[in-house]
């Protein structure tokens, strides 16, 4: 079994289930936000801040590239997809999984956090249009597709732990 991406929009859940498939797999987990902020010492916000949203993209490429550990999950961030490479590196070292969450849901998870700097940043209109350009690309770059709507976290992670074990076994 190789690695489990979580991909989809800001506020999908990626982090949050990505915690919880770690815990049910006993799989090791990680969260690609926490370990950019880890690895250069700055906040997400101030990574924006102070070098800019491309230098932000090169750092998640470069952490693609350079990570080499097999069995584990790995929660992207919101705009890994977008990139080719990343598309290509994520469907070739592993299982990826997206999670399609509903734009008006996600707006209620997200619209106040500060740790977001593109939402600080935005109009909701305009975070809209970005999950409308996005979403045929997690949609390209998935194996599978998980509706998250009506569903708990808890489903979720069922659901996610049992595509994981199903396509193991194939
Ligand atoms: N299916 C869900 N039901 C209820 N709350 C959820 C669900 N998915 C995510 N959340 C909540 O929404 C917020 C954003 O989730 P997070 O995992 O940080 O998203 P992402 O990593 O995709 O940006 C968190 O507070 C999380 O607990
Ligand atoms: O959608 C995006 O461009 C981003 C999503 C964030 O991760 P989450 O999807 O975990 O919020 C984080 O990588 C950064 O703020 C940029
Ligand atoms: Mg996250």
């Amino acid at each position: 079994m190789k690695r489990i991406y979580l991909i989809g929009f800001m506020g999908c859940g990626k982090s949050a289930i990505g915690r919880r498939l770690s815990f049910l797999l006993k799989v090791p987990f990680y969260d690609m936000d926490k370990e950019i902020v880890r690895q250069s010492g700055m906040t997400i916000p101030e990574i924006f801040e102070k070098y800019g949203e491309s230098y932000f993209r090169d750092l998640e490429t470069e952490f693609l590239k350079n990570f080499h550990e097999e069995y584990c999950i790995i929660s992207t961030g919101g705009g890994t997809t977008m990139r080719k490479i990343n598309r290509k590196i994520m469907r070739d070292t592993g299982l990826v999984l997206f999670l399609d969450a509903p734009f008006k849901e996600i707006w209620r998870r997200i619209h106040k956090d500060p740790n977001r700097p593109i939402v600080r940043r935005s109009t909701r209109e305009e975070i809209e249009a970005l999950y409308k350009s996005r979403y045929p690309h997690y949609k390209s770059a998935a194996h599978i597709t998980i509706r998250t709507e009506f569903r708990t976290l808890r489903q979720i992670t069922q659901y996610a732990a049992f595509q994981v074990i199903r396509l193991k076994g194939e």
